[in-house]
């Protein structure tokens, strides 16, 4: 799915207008019901159980001047019609109201309800702490950070304790990036009901506060334009990931899959190369072999009798390469330490190998002291750094909105992919384009799940998907793998060990997607 920028969205607005065609009041119209649907559905959640009655149910619809402010209106007079209290504000925070936003009124102002308008501090009515307030005072249409009464009310909404449904975007905020933009103007959203397509600050970690579940409306912009029209970034949904998952045939056999290498691991860390070598053989690698010091060979063994293994010249590390032509695919890093050997090694293995690498941990750590080798590494090689070795990488500590270009800088540079980890983790291709990832959850920050994303995409890569698919496809299952594991665990007690075994199942709900 794309995500667009604003600017966009409104020329796929005027396209859909134009084409259909529709008009824009009709659009608007579509749009607000869809909300209405959305609440209709999720009302009684969304309110506290101390009011469990429809009568004492309060929407508090506070709207800006321009189309997204039309919206509220629409819903306002939606909810009326269908026998909810609702308080209506406008607040002026123009004085050039906007075609349909006039139309709305009008039409609002056909029933009995009176209108809170606010046009100065003393016009802030004091929000209550157990409605829903529906946020509707900018959209997509924000030119410049929240100021005068249109501030002045959403600080006073964020001071409420009611929950927030935010209108296409949270007030206040702005597409991409907000670096520019103060926290303090911008509400606080709970939720938000967005039209058509994500956009990406919901997704950037600086913007956690006001940015609560996202829901996906769609408002039926034109197919053509979204077809069309090129998108930097994508939102990866299941049936994109799903499409990429290739069928395997009746008659092939382990040689069809590959075989991979995984180099991890050293003492006191081989578990690192148990869980990439698990993962990678639970990923549709035909073979896998790890190339292990001596002292972790049992420990591996034992851990899955399908392995093989390679041993290490030193007992305790990897310090030497073995023969690459075997291999179809080398994942390299989780657990491998810095020793000078292995600094070496690693160096060798940029350098000998003919197919692409995917580096993790200590590797990124070793190629973010050695710049220099990043030109030389096999092309369509995936590094997954987190945030923290980004930075080693990058250089430098950067924003996450900054994280994503500067990934994206290098992706393009150095002609390979970068899956810089996290929530709502982002994978760079060499062409610019960035996939954000929408599987995922808070549970799975703790060690070990950096290894386990290491040894599926080197899975993959050896049952020949290709690094766009096998990374992008990776990322994907992985995080499902590990929403499916917290149904029998909690965000607290969930480890790397449960997400592998998951890994079938993440890989069969994509049929379902
Ligand atoms: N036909 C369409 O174009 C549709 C638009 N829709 C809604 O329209 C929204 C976009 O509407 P608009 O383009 O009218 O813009 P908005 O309603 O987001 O707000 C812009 C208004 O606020 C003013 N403004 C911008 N930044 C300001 C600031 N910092 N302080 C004070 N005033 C500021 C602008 O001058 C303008 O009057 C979308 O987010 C969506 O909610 C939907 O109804 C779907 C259809
Ligand atoms: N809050 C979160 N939401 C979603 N995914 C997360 C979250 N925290 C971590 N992850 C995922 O877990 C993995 C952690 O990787 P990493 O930090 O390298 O772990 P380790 O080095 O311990 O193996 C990444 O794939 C990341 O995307
Ligand atoms: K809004």
């Amino acid at each position: 799915m794309k995500i667009l920028s604003a600017e966009k969205i409104r020329e796929a607005d005027a396209y859909t207008i134009k084409h259909e065609p529709i008009k824009s009041i009709d659009l608007m119209e579509r749009a607000a019901g869809l909300c209405f649907d959305w609440l209709y559905a999720a009302a009684p959640k969304l309110f506290p159980d101390s009011i469990s009655e429809e009568k004492d149910w309060v929407f508090y619809i506070v709207c800006g001047t321009g189309n997204n402010g039309g919206d509220g209106l629409v819903l306002a007079r939606l909810l009326q019609r269908n026998g909810y209290n609702t308080e209506v504000a406008v607040v002026h925070v123009s004085d050039k109201p906007s075609k349909d936003f006039t139309a709305s009124l009008d039409k609002l102002g056909k029933g009995k309800k009176s209108v809170i308008e606010i046009k100065k501090t003393a016009d802030i009515p004091d929000f209550p702490d157990n409605a829903i307030i529906i946020d509707a005072i900018f959209g997509t249409g924000l030119n410049r950070p929240s100021e005068g009464i249109g501030r002045e009310v959403i600080e006073k909404i964020n001071q409420s304790k009611s929950t927030k449904v935010s209108i296409d975007m949270p007030s206040g905020l702005f597409d991409c990036d907000n670096a520019k933009n103060d926290p303090k103007g911008i509400v606080r959203s709970n939720h938000i009901l967005t039209f058509q397509l994500p956009k990406l600050s919901f997704f950037l970690s600086e913007n956690e506060a006001m940015v609560g579940a996202v829901h996906i409306l769609d408002i039926g912009l034109h197919p053509d334009f979204l077809k069309n029209i090129d998108a930097t970034f994508h939102y990866l949904t299941g049936s994109e990931a799903a499409e990429m998952r290739k069928v395997r045939g009746t008659y092939s056999h382990k040689g069809t899959y590959g075989h991979a290498l995984i180099i991890a691991g050293a003492e006191g860390k081989w578990g690192a190369a148990v869980l990439a070598s698990k993962a990678c053989l639970r990923s549709g690698a035909g073979l896998v072999t790890t190339h292990i010091g001596t002292q972790g060979a049992d420990i591996l063994h034992n851990a899955m009798p399908e392995l093989m293994i390679q041993h290490d010249k030193a007992g305790t590390h990897f310090s030497n390469l073995p023969d690459l032509s075997d291999y179809d695919a080398i994942g390299v890093g989780p657990g491998i330490g810095k020793s000078d050997d292995t600094v070496r090694a690693l160096k060798l293995l940029i350098q000998e190998a003919k197919v692409p690498l995917v580096l993790d941990a200590d590797a990124l750590n070793i190629l973010a002291d050695n710049l220099t080798w990043m030109a030389f590494l096999p092309k369509g090689s995936i590094l997954t750094p987190h945030p923290g070795e980004f930075s080693r990488l990058a250089g430098s500590k950067l924003s996450h909105f900054e994280s994503i270009e500067k990934q994206r800088e290098i992706s393009q540079k150095n002609g390979i992919y970068i899956l810089l980890k996290g929530a709502n983790s982002s994978l760079s291709f060499p062409d610019g384009r960035v996939l954000i990832n929408s599987t995922g959850n808070p549970g799975m920050a703790s060690g070990g799940m950096g290894d386990t994303l290491t040894g599926i995409i080197t899975g993959l890569l050896a049952a020949q998907y290709k690094p766009l698919e096998a990374a992008a496809l990776a990322m994907f299952v992985h995080g499902r793998a590990g929403d499916l594991a917290l149904k029998n665990q909690s965000v607290e007690s969930l480890v790397a060990s449960d997400l592998i075994d998951n890994l079938g199942k993440a890989f069969e709900s994509l049929s379902h997607d």
